[in-house]
């Protein structure tokens, strides 16, 4: 039988170069020696726009498992800040790569297939998820891959993310794209969707369930604004918790229960220690928060769930307002690592703490087939030239972005375009 080499793309004439101009596409398939990159060095860790510099590097050589997808567009994440600012590691000491392009979402299209790749072909249309193992362990084989000592996440703890014109993946990082969004909305949501999606449906028993009520933290950012989303549809009940009374509407309309502004109390950073007078104001603070949740859930019902990833300074509260035999469940650390808690809340009401990471393929999968149905909003706030990518991190950094999440476009050479063809027309 003919292997299947339909691409579904028209054909078209480009000149064979060793380097193209971002925007500008080579002949379907043809892999050029160079390529346009944003390179941050050990040298340059700092602020986002210190730390990524554009290079011209060599485009990166496949393996036999691996593919390579020429990108559309990426999207913006928190881990690209972490990894220019070279905080909490250098990604340097975990891939000891002379450079790192950081970048872990991207929407493109497949542009060489290793030789043992079987589920892909040139021309596909794709996401691509950011997890990456090696395969081979017992957990990659019937357990969680997540729990694999080689588990690494692509962008950040490899050196070859989608901030530059062609990234290599594993074939397994590939998920179809949904043809109704834009490169670069297709581009923005995968890796904050599918850490959400493992958040709340990826530890057993305490998967959110309808009629439950999960808190929200940061409701309104890239993970919040899709936690919101995917418990409304698994018909559960979300509280949001926003910092500014512009994100309560945007909240509401993914499907909120209801919002609470954080700014309205005052019980953040480490708990002081029990039995203190600040303590006792903290108390009564934390019982103030607690009330306006029940306000939302009904009086003295307090949440299944709180959807941790500020770290630090709302750990203590997280701890405080979940239910006896509910879970907190934590990604993050972003406003400090040293997370504290009154520990007599956690063993007499038997909370569990819960450590959660990315996801596998299934779950990322799972989460990308809602989107490929329409039944989540990728909620993109806002859109940057490919010359403004450390500027789009630099707005995170400092928490000045919009509500959702951020894309960039690389090769697509303008926004609302959602086929190569487009993307051709548009370049000429
Ligand atoms: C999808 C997107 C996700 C995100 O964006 S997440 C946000 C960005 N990511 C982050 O911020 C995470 C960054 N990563 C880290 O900060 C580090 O990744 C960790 C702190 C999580 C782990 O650090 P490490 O240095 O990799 O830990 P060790 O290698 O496991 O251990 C360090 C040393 O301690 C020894 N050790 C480990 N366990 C034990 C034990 N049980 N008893 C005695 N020693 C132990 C090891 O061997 C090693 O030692 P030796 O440095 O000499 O090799
Ligand atoms: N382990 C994993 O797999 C993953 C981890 N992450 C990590 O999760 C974190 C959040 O990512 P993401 O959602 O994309 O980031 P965003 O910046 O889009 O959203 C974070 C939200 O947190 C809120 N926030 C900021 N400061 C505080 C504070 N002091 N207290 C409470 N809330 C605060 C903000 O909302 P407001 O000010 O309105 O409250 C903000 O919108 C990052 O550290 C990222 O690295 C992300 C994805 C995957």
């Amino acid at each position: 039988m003919a292997l299947d080499t339909e691409t579904g793309i028209a054909p078209y004439d480009a000149p064979e170069k060793d380097l193209y101009e971002v925007g500008e596409l080579p002949p379907l398939g043809y892999v050029p020696k160079k390529m346009y990159a944003w390179a941050i060095r050990r040298e340059r860790h700092g602020e986002p726009d210190q730390a990524m510099q554009l290079e011209v590097v060599d485009v990166p050589k496949l393996d036999s498992h691996e593919v390579l997808v020429l990108v559309m567009a990426a999207g913006v994440n928190y881990n690209g800040v972490w990894a220019g600012l070279g905080i909490p590691i250098s990604p340097f000491d975990v891939h000891k790569a002379e450079f790192h392009i950081a970048g872990s979402d991207a929407s493109g299209v497949v542009w060489a297939v290793g030789d043992k790749v079987t589920r892909w072909k040139v021309g596909d249309e794709v996401v691509i998820h950011c997890n990456q193992d090696d395969g081979e362990d017992e957990h990659c084989n019937g357990g969680d891959p997540m729990h694999s000592n080689s588990q690494r996440i692509w962008g950040y703890e490899t050196p070859d993310g989608s901030f530059a014109q062609f990234t290599n993946v594993q074939s397994q990082q590939l998920m179809p794209r949904p043809k109704h969004l834009t490169w670069e909305e297709s581009a923005c949501y995968t890796l904050t969707l599918a850490t959400a999606y493992r958040m709340l449906f990826g530890h057993h028993p305490h998967e959110i369930k309808p009629g439950q009520n999960v808190l929200v933290w940061g409701a309104s950012g890239g993970l919040g604004s899709y936690a919101i989303q995917l418990a409304t549809a698994a018909g559960a009940n979300a509280i949001g918790v926003i910092s500014d009374e512009d994100k309560r509407d945007f909240v509401m309309g993914l499907g909120a229960k209801g919002v609470l502004n954080r700014k309205d109390f005052n019980c953040w950073g480490q708990l002081p220690t029990v039995n203190t007078p600040e303590y006792n104001d903290w108390f009564k603070e934390v019982r103030k928060f607690g009330k306006a949740i029940w306000d939302i859930t009904g009086k003295g019902v307090n949440v299944d769930m709180v959807f941790e990833h500020p770290g630090e300074s709302t750990m203590p509260v997280s701890t405080f307002v979940v239910k006896k035999g509910g879970m907190v469940v934590i990604c993050a650390g972003t406003t400090g690592y040293n997370l504290t808690m009154d520990a007599r809340y956690v063993w007499m009401h038997q909370k569990r703490i819960q450590g959660s990471h990315f996801a596998h393929l299934k779950q990322a999968s799972a989460a990308n087939q809602l989107m490929v149905e329409g039944r989540l909003d990728p909620c993109m706030s806002e859109v940057f030239p490919w010359d403004e990518i450390p500027a789009a991190h630099v707005k995170m950094r400092k928490n000045e972005h919009k509500p959702g999440n951020m894309s960039v476009l690389v090769q697509a050479p303008t926004t609302g375009l959602r086929t190569v063809e487009e993307v051709l027309a548009a370049g000429k």
